[in-house]
């Protein structure tokens, strides 16, 4: 049984009271054991090669037994605003369908999600919206029956220039995503982000507050950011929240691939004590882990930040501006 629900979060503060946050820390919002699978995807140009080597990597996680699997960050595009507009495809909703030739990405994800009976989180795909002719990167999450559960636009867009090293604008072409995305699955709810979300901490913590169990990042970091970062900001999101968290790459482009944006890998999960449980390097692969309710109670038993939090002392920081109310 399927709940069909996507909540968007955009209207609901993430600042609860002392009494849900006092259930929020007793119980697990892990049902029950899940075995989650991150596959670090080789991507190339030919959009019809990598969902046919997403289809065979989403099958053999499936046949390990995953329940949820999960796949990169534009994972049937190359990585770069140039190459976007041409592997953009609308996405199908119940008022708005397209021939599945125009749709090759939804298509073969919602297949592949009921052929194995498992959540699949599609990583992200550019997404053109044919009302507008705007373009976002998008995430698609189907259920085991092959319905689409979620829709994930990026909320902050990877516009970044540090001298020397790597200067990207996705907001030359992309419009940003402006809701939050909580998932709802037998196993309980999933928060998620795509790659440069990963950074605001917020999008984990409303997730959270909400009840997910796991925050789910499909990204591209690259190889002056990955090393510094990547990590680092995985097991913060797990610290800070006391959820699971799941990060999940591109493989590295290899040197004979030519030009184009390399991909840090190192896919990985981390459990809800921050400690990282099991991750990958470079190489395309696939990082499986099962994730259980026990482990999460048991961290929060021990540290109960989960309801030791003062929401009556911290200003909301969600309309307060970047200095107001800071002594310096
Ligand atoms: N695809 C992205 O959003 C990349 C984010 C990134 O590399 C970062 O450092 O943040």
């Amino acid at each position: 049984m399927f709940r069909r629900v996507i909540s968007s979060l955009a209207s609901i503060s993430p600042f609860s009271t002392a009494a849900s946050a006092k259930s929020v820390m007793t119980s697990s919002p892990l049902r029950r054991p899940v075995k989650l699978a991150l596959i670090q995807l080789a991507t190339g140009s030919d959009k019809d090669v990598n969902l046919k080597r997403a289809s065979e990597k989403v099958a053999e996680a499936a046949k390990n037994g995953a329940n949820i699997v999960v796949l990169p960050e534009c994972f049937n595009s190359p990585y770069g605003t140039e190459h976007f507009p041409n592997y953009a495809e609308p996405i199908p909703t119940p008022t708005r369908t397209f021939p599945t030739s125009e749709t090759p990405s939804y298509t073969t994800l919602s297949t592949l999600a009921s052929t194995h009976k498992i959540y699949l989180i599609g990583g992200s795909i550019p997404e053109l919206d044919p009302e507008t002719s705007e373009l976002y990167n998008t995430s698609l999450t189907f259920s085991p029956t092959g319905t689409l559960l979620a829709t994930h636009r990026k909320i902050h867009l990877f516009d970044i220039d540090i001298p020397g090293k790597i200067k990207f604008i996705e907001s030359d072409v992309l419009s940003p995503g402006s809701t939050p995305t909580l998932v709802q699955t037998e196993y309980g709810s999933i928060g998620l982000g795509i790659c440069y979300d990963i950074r605001f901490p917020e999008l984990a913590m409303i997730a959270a507050r909400k009840g997910a169990f796991l925050m789910l990042y499909p990204g591209a970091f690259n190889m002056t950011t990955g090393p510094l970062h990547w990590e680092l900001l995985a097991r913060a999101r797990a610290a800070d929240n006391q959820v699971y968290v799941g990060v999940c790459s591109p493989a590295r482009r290899k040197e004979e691939d030519g030009e184009g944006y390399t991909a840090w890998g190192h896919s990985m999960v981390v459990d809800p004590n921050a400690e990282v449980a099991v991750a990958t390097e470079e190489k395309e692969g696939i990082v499986e882990w099962v994730l259980k309710p026990e482990r999460i109670s048991e961290i929060r038993k021990g540290i109960p930040v989960t309801g030791q939090r003062r929401f009556d002392v911290y200003a909301d920081v969600a309309v307060a501006s970047p200095t107001e109310g800071v002594e310096v």
